[in-house]
């Protein structure tokens, strides 16, 4: 597994260099969520797949870009499921982005994530690391540094509630209102990689992105950006739920499903699971 952590290391370096001197201009390609992918997504994902071809432990890839599984080495253990460069449309207004990645042993299923593992590129390049235990590392003269140990507390103050809001349900909208009511503070910029990593140093808080009446299954996909930060907030002693159920419970019927996902400190998801309990679907 350290090959792989090594390997994104290095991705990482050379996505940080194309974030600050590449073309944020559109593609004329679409991926397979239907997003016109920026010339930044596409080469990102270059960056990596060229990266983790090299690397014999390595089993397939699937990248948020890409359409289909990448077999790459018959005898490799693992596989690896990633998002090149989510909220890539942020680099024009200078807000921070992120690379996303699900290491997996058998299939790409919740139950069978190994390790996950984000990167954030703002005005610091900061990478977190979780297996057993969750560790951040910041990007210093161009070599990784541990800084820290990531845990976080059974409640916290901040909230980040996602998506279009007059397609929420009312029973949502009265979740996230009454969460203000208690004196939490907004906190959302759109990224879903900063967002989720300023809830995890700053100690809890809730991140939800629902289903809603124009995307009823959300709009975050599972295998690239849910799977992943839900591992890495229950080994950080939080968790990650649809409204109903641990997301990594959920069975993936597609590598691009989307799904509702809710993820922060233990009391604020289980006031979202008591609500959703009571309001059914
Ligand atoms: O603008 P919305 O609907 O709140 O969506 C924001 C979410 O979309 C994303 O940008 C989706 O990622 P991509 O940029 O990879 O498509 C997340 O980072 C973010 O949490
Ligand atoms: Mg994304
Ligand atoms: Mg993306």
């Amino acid at each position: 597994m350290t090959e792989i952590f090594d390997a994104i290391k290095k991705s990482a370096i050379e996505i940080r260099n194309l974030i600050q001197t590449g073309d944020t201009g559109k593609s004329t390609q679409e991926n397979s969520t239907g997003d016109t992918q920026l010339k930044l997504d596409i080469a990102s994902d270059e960056i990596i797949e060229n990266i983790f071809k090299e690397l014999k432990s390595v089993k397939a890839i699937v990248s948020e870009e890409q359409e289909n599984i990448v077999s790459l080495h018959k005898e490799g253990k693992y596989l690896i499921a990633y998002d090149p460069l989510d909220g890539s449309s942020l680099v024009d207004v200078n807000l921070s982005v992120g690379s996303i990645f699900g290491i997996y042993e058998n299939d790409f299923t919740g139950k069978n994530l190994v390790a996950a593992v984000y990167v954030v590129y703002g005005p610091r390049v900061e990478l977190v690391i979780a297996t057993d235990e969750v560790k951040m590392y910041r990007l210093i003269n161009n070599e990784f540094k541990f800084i820290q140990n990531i845990k976080l507390n059974e409640k916290g103050k901040l909230n980040a509630p996602g998506s279009t809001q007059n397609c929420w349900a009312p029973f949502h909208k009265k979740l996230i209102d009454d969460i203000f009511e208690d004196g939490y503070r907004l906190r959302y910029s759109g990224g879903m990689v900063p967002d989720l990593h300023q809830i995890l140093l700053k100690g809890g808080g809730l991140f939800s992105y629902p289903g809603t009446t124009d995307r009823p299954k959300g709009k975050l996909r599972q295998l690239f950006e849910v799977f992943p930060f839900a591992y890495i907030y229950e080994k950080a002693n939080g968790q990650a739920v649809d409204g109903f159920q641990r997301v990594l419970d959920i069975q993936t019927t597609h590598i691009h499903d989307t799904s509702p996902c809710f993820f922060g400190s233990n009391e604020e998801i289980n006031r979202v699971l008591k609500v959703y309990k009571e309001n059914g679907k």
